[in-house]
């Protein structure tokens, strides 16, 4: 896949010359920021040796070897106990620099919002929880401070989407936040907003007790669970922090760590990080997280389903992060399964819960369409229909990773311009394969699921799901790459006996959204086939289309949140102790830690309302996987009788 060092796509690997020559910088240059202000790029002298209680620093010591490298004074520098605080007390720098204002809010690169954008309005919102704030209707200097209002106006921002309208309030007000919009409907700055709203008012300050040893103590911390996502967000919040002086660092996994360790040793006060890279840099001794007064989940739900869940609560619960009053936690996504609420509430302490729309709905700027196509004729059936499309860019999934190496060789070797991105992929490839897409020069793209959250790439205007996901929310996040910000966008899935299991769920979305619905599709969800007519597709359990169920509080199981995961005793609530004698479905990978199955299984069963599993017979059913008669995955998608 690789050609010194550059990717290239399948159908032009084996030309002389190795395929078109790719020289835009890659979308995140090691985490870097432009508020790093000198050094960017470059060798930076000032960040070796000398942080820390060494107390030498190479402070306005810069010789004629360096004359060339930007200073950086601006945003502080290096002295006693690591980098300066400016006179916000943060790290970043508050100079103007057009060239990097240019670069950061250039238009034809970013999403521009759409004829359906003041659609927005007229979806109805939904808040529970005590003492909700009123919704702001605009931005004006007034109402987000003057420096915001100067970005967003940079951004080209006009006015708020509804989740912005409630959760800068909510959150500026020092409350707790779950939040739940469609797809593409700005989440991202409605949780970055009111955080450097508080930030700038409050001015940073340093952890209870001062720094230990190389320790850097971000004020706000994001995870997310992709790399593509975090670095998009780092990317977001660096035109919201221009010119602020806060500074924003991204960390995830796959990418050079010493890097990343120079630009957290630069100062941070916007950390935006992946789990596991996170663990790491703190068992290094480089990050604290004393000092963190922001905690926000990004697509929560999907960090939790994916098993970070382990992770978060370590980095929550044993690193020293603040509790209560101290720490603001927020969690934002399209969809917050019942379970994962629960899971999740554990985190937060009388929060308020937002919905935009139903939980769990997609995107109503989507058109989606269903085929029935049977495995074999997959390939051919996409070929053809990728002739009809004329313009714009195409995302395809898949669900194996091996089948997206396939499904790209073919497309290629058949004259497509494709590339592909997967878990397997090595993070260059997979920056370079997301350049070359973003950037129109392979505009198909075949990805996994590894591509279906969060990323927000202009001019997408076709999802293709060759491969249906195994539950509907994994569908209603891969549609929503397209039709963002008001704008219009197709998607359409291959649906054949193989995906019984999600099609009830899939009719009810179809419905609900006023799509048609095929007739084949009404047939397929009326025998009693398992998530057919059977019943307990995880959409029924979230309380279909009823309202006020949509905050797992209000369903009278909640018990307000405690003690779940640890302690499994606090899960089950208002089912009825009906026991349920239950069959995992699965699909791919056999799971080897039984334990973290029984949670998610547990708390499934939970959300379709059954009963309790218990965990011998959660056991005696891995205990099979053995045996192939019952392969499970970590992310166990149906529970059934
Ligand atoms: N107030 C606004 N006015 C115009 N455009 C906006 C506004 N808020 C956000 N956007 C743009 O809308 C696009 C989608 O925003 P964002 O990525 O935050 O959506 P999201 O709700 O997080 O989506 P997802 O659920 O897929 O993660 C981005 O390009 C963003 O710049």
């Amino acid at each position: 896949m690789q050609n010194d060092g550059k990717y290239v796509p399948p159908h032009l690997r084996n030309q002389a010359g190795g395929g078109p020559s790719d020289s835009a910088p890659p979308p995140h240059q090691g985490g870097g920021g432009y508020n790093r202000g000198g050094g960017r790029g470059g060798y930076d002298g000032r960040s070796r040796g000398s942080y820390g209680g060494g107390g030498r620093g190479y402070q306005g010591n810069v010789s004629s070897r360096w004359s060339g490298v930007q200073d950086d004074r601006g945003r502080g520098s290096y002295g006693q106990s690591g980098p300066q605080r400016n006179e916000r007390g943060y790290h970043g720098d508050m100079r103007p620099d057009k060239r990097l204002e240019r670069q950061l809010f250039e238009r034809d690169i970013q999403q521009t919002s759409g004829i359906n954008f003041d659609n927005y309005d007229n979806i109805p919102v939904e808040t529970s929880g005590t003492d909700v704030p009123e919704p702001i209707e605009v931005y004006s200097a007034e109402v987000i401070g003057e420096d915001l209002f100067r970005n967003v106006q940079l951004c080209g921002y006009t006015k708020p989407t509804p989740v912005q309208k409630w959760s800068i309030p909510i959150a500026s007000a020092n409350r707790d936040l779950m939040a739940c919009a469609q797809t593409g409907s700005g989440k991202t700055a409605g949780f970055l907003f009111p955080i450097i709203i508080t930030m700038l008012r409050n001015g940073g300050s340093e952890p209870e007790g001062g720094p230990r040893g190389r320790r850097t103590y971000p004020e706000c911390l994001v995870l997310a669970p992709t790399r593509e996502l975090a670095s998009q967000i780092q990317d977001e919040a660096q035109k919201f922090l221009y010119c602020t002086g806060i500074a924003s660092v991204v960390v995830y996994g796959g990418a050079d760590v010493r890097d990343q360790l120079r630009q957290i040793e630069r100062g941070c006060d916007l950390l935006v990080a992946t789990p596991g890279r996170l663990v790491d840099l703190i068992e290094r001794g480089r990050l604290g997280m004393e000092n963190v007064k922001f905690l926000v989940l990004d697509e929560a739900d999907r960090m939790l389903d994916m098993g970070f869940e382990p992770q978060i609560r370590r980095i929550v619960e044993q690193e020293g992060m603040p509790h209560g009053e101290e720490r603001q936690t927020m969690m934002f996504s399209a969809t917050f399964p019942t379970n994962i609420q629960r899971l999740a509430g554990d985190f937060m302490r009388d929060y308020i819960f937002l919905t935009v729309g139903r939980v769990g709905s997609a995107s109503e700027n989507v058109t989606q369409t269903v085929e029935y196509v049977e495995q074999n004729d997959k390939l051919d059936h996409l070929m053809r229909f990728l002739l009809t499309i004329q313009e714009g860019l195409i995302l395809i999934f898949v669900e194996t990773k091996r089948n997206c190496d396939y499904v790209e060789d073919i497309l290629c070797e058949r004259g497509f311009p494709a590339c592909s991105i997967h878990g397997d992929k090595s993070q260059r490839e997979r920056e370079d394969a997301l350049r070359a897409f973003k950037t129109g020069r392979c505009p198909v793209l075949v990805a996994t699921d590894v591509a279906a959250r969060g990323l927000d790439i202009p001019n997408v205007t076709q999802v293709v799901n060759y491969d249906l996901p195994t539950n509907i929310d994994d569908y209603v996040h891969r549609i929503g790459r397209t039709g963002r910000a008001g704008n219009t966008g197709a998607a359409l899935s291959f649906v054949n006996e193989k995906n019984s299991g999600v099609a009830r769920d899939l009719k009810e979305l179809l419905e609900e959204n006023g799509q048609e619905v095929p007739a084949w599709l009404y047939q397929m969800t009326s025998y009693g086939g398992r998530g057919g007519g059977g019943g307990g597709g995880r959409r029924g359990g979230r309380g279909g289309r009823s309202f006020g169920s949509r905050d797992y509080r209000q369903q009278g199981g909640g018990g307000g949140g405690g003690g779940y995961g640890g302690n499994r005793g606090g899960g089950g609530g208002g089912n009825g102790g009906e026991r349920l004698n239950c069959r995992v479905v699965a699909t791919t990978e056999v799971v080897e830690d039984t334990a973290a199955v029984a949670t998610v299984v547990e708390a499934m069963v939970v959300d379709i309302k059954v009963a309790m599993v218990e965990v011998g017979t959660l056991e005696m059913v891995l205990g099979n996987a053995s045996n192939n008669e019952c392969v499970v995955r970590s992310r166990c998608h149906d529970v059934c009788r």
